[in-house]
């Protein structure tokens, strides 16, 4: 298993790590460090009191909670979000209620989850032409619905 630094920032010194929730999670849930009331269609950078260093060639992925965006409309707005592995601040879930009630988080709600995944990081070969495939230049539905 990798092993990853964290750090927990001033303002949280008691809420769990973020953890896998299940024996077969894919992402760890992440929990507001502070208190917000999200009014119908507005956003927030919700902060979760955690610090990171990801090893090179491994990025975090924020992402939504499906039972907050089916019971309350509520979900990243840049979803996923992308952790840098060179970036130490804080880890903020920007949030945004699309539903048509006020949604509160309270500190310590788990408002997303983080997912762990390998990089490949490429360099170009800038050419003229590319080869020929049978696609082609064809996509955003070329090859029908059904
Ligand atoms: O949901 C997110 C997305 C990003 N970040 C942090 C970590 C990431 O490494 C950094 C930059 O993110 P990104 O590259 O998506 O934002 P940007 O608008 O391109 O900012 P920058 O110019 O700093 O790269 O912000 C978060 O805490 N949460
Ligand atoms: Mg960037």
């Amino acid at each position: 298993m990798t092993t990853v630094e964290i750090r927990r920032l001033p303002h949280n010194q008691d809420l769990p790590l973020p953890a896998y929730e299940t024996e077969g999670a894919a992402g760890m849930d992440l929990r507001a460090a502070e208190p917000v009331t999200l009014k119908p269609g507005a956003r927030h950078l919700v902060p979760t009191g955690i610090a990171i260093a990801l090893p090179q060639g491994f990025e975090a992925q924020v992402r939504p909670r499906s039972g907050l965006a089916v019971k309350h409309g509520v979900t990243v707005l840049n979803s996923p979000g992308t952790i840098d592995c060179d970036y130490r601040g804080e880890v903020k879930v920007p949030l945004i209620n699309h539903g048509e009630a006020d949604f509160m988080i309270a500190r310590g709600d788990r408002i997303a989850q983080m997912v762990i995944a390998p990089v490949t990081r490429i360099g170009w070969q800038e050419v003229d032409r590319l080869d020929e495939t049978a696609r082609g230049a064809g996509g955003f539905g070329s090859s029908g619905h059904r």
